[in-house]
């Protein structure tokens, strides 16, 4: 019997990748995301090589994400490994000239969103003592740029977040690991500069930047190891990435 994976945010970027190949290895399909035409597209592409089932979900609703799991099919109840994905960064202004309505989006994504659906499936991944959680974390998470602000708070709980729950999972079989990775070009620039392609452009101008392929494998890895190995978490950038120093103002 294959092994089942439940991925938010399949409709793009990371998510799209790992759906493709967690499928290519024969897993079956748990897909959720806003866009339902993509959703159904991928559907009907995958199932060709698996077992595909997909939800409408904007994880921001917590009574949706209750229904959909509580609703899931007989044949897709089981889930092996669960793919924390969907998530946003909204903007790049500093804090004073942020708009905290794309704050309040932030948090409520990328944390909200991932605690309840977590919550919500920590039954399922409990019942077998085996499994995965796979939170996709963020280099900003841990280290900060301008800008950065409320993302990289958001990706600093996923992290804390994630080694907290594995303290708690201590004993059940299931593993947690945080998946933190540096530039990848996917709509994520897009969605961040609020459509404008030429300022995501901008973001991999003259670098190769992380392929949503690059995580897919690096979750599957993550997933596919025997049950005895936890890997804890991964920061993973692309080769044409480092840090900085620290900035300091100077008066004179
Ligand atoms: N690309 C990068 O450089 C990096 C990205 N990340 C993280 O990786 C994850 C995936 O991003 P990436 O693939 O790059 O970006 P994409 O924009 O390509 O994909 C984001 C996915 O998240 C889904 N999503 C966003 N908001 C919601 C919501 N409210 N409810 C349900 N689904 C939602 C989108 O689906 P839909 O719009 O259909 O709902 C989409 O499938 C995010 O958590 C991001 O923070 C981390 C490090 C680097
Ligand atoms: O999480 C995404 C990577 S970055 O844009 O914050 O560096």
């Amino acid at each position: 019997m294959p092994n089942t994976v439940f991925i938010t945010g399949a409709t793009s970027g990371f998510g799209e990748a790992c759906a493709r190949r967690f499928a290519s290895a024969g897993w079956n399909l748990v897909m959720t995301g806003r866009r339902q035409e993509r959703l159904s597209a991928l559907k009907e592409e995958l199932q060709q090589q698996c077992k595909v089932h997909t939800i409408t979900l904007d994880v921001r609703h917590q009574e949706d994400i209750q229904r959909a799991v509580s609703e899931l099919p007989d044949d897709f109840s089981d889930i092996h490994t669960l793919i924390n994905n969907a998530g946003l960064a909204l903007g790049t202004e500093p804090a004073d000239e942020c708009d905290t309505e794309q704050w309040i989006n932030m948090i409520d994504t990328n944390i909200k969103g991932l605690v309840m659906m977590t919550h919500a499936l920590l039954p399922a991944l409990k019942k077998n003592n085996s499994g995965s959680i796979i939170n996709i974390g963020s280099v900003a998470g841990t280290w900060p740029y301008p800008g950065g602000n409320v993302y990289g708070g958001t990706k600093a709980f996923v992290k804390q977040f994630s080694l907290n729950l594995r303290c708690d999972l201590l004993g059940t079989g299931v593993r947690v690991t945080n998946i933190e990775p540096g530039l990848a070009e996917t709509e994520f620039s897009v969605v961040r500069f609020n459509g404008d392609q030429s300022k995501a452009d901008a973001v991999y101008d003259g670098m190769q930047p992380l392929t949503a392929d690059d995580i897919a494998d690096t979750v599957f890895w993550t997933a596919s190891r025997p049950d005895h190995v936890n890997i804890n978490s991964l920061e993973i950038m692309p080769t044409q990435q480092a840090w900085s120093g620290f900035a300091v103002d100077r008066k004179s």
